[in-house]
């Protein structure tokens, strides 16, 4: 299963997490606005998908810059989630999918109960955001 999220951010360097609805997987937990790619479907193109089915935004493929991944195991399955730093967009983000958005610096993500293949993506996207993002 390969799934696609983006770290969306903010001028003043927070980024959004959505917590995902009751009734579904993971339900309660935040998480980076995103999905699984269907068979065929190309990682950016599916996540622009996702990101306008669940945040109702418009995402250019080229604005979706590779950051890092995780490869993990999720209910039994092998998952590669692939992370995205997205800092464009067209709309405002809605959580037309979610229970709630909230947008935290990446030094507040422990506060919030993440996916446990998240967790070590965290310190990796800060240290990015700090560095070679900086000026992105
Ligand atoms: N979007 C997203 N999914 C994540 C993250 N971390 C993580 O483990 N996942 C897992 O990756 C999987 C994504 O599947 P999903 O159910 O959200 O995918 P989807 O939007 O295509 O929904 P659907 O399959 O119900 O149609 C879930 O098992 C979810 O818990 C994350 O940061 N963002």
């Amino acid at each position: 299963m390969t799934v696609v999220a983006a770290a969306l951010v903010r001028g003043d360097g927070c980024i959004l997490l959505q917590q995902r609805a009751p009734g579904r997987a993971m339900a309660g937990l935040w998480e980076f606005p995103g999905g699984k790619v269907e068979p065929g479907e190309r990682p950016e193109a599916a996540l622009a998908r996702e990101l306008h089915e669940e945040l109702g935004i418009g995402v250019g493929e080229g604005d979706l810059i590779a950051a890092t991944f995780a490869s993990a195991d999720n209910a039994g399955r092998h998952m590669l989630l692939l992370l995205y730093v997205c800092r464009k967009w067209q709309g405002t983000p809605a959580a037309l999918d979610a229970t709630a958005l909230s947008w935290v610096l990446p030094g507040e993500m422990h506060d919030l109960p993440m996916p446990p293949a998240d967790i070590p993506l965290i310190p990796i996207l800060d240290a990015l955001l700090r560095t070679a993002f900086s000026a992105a």
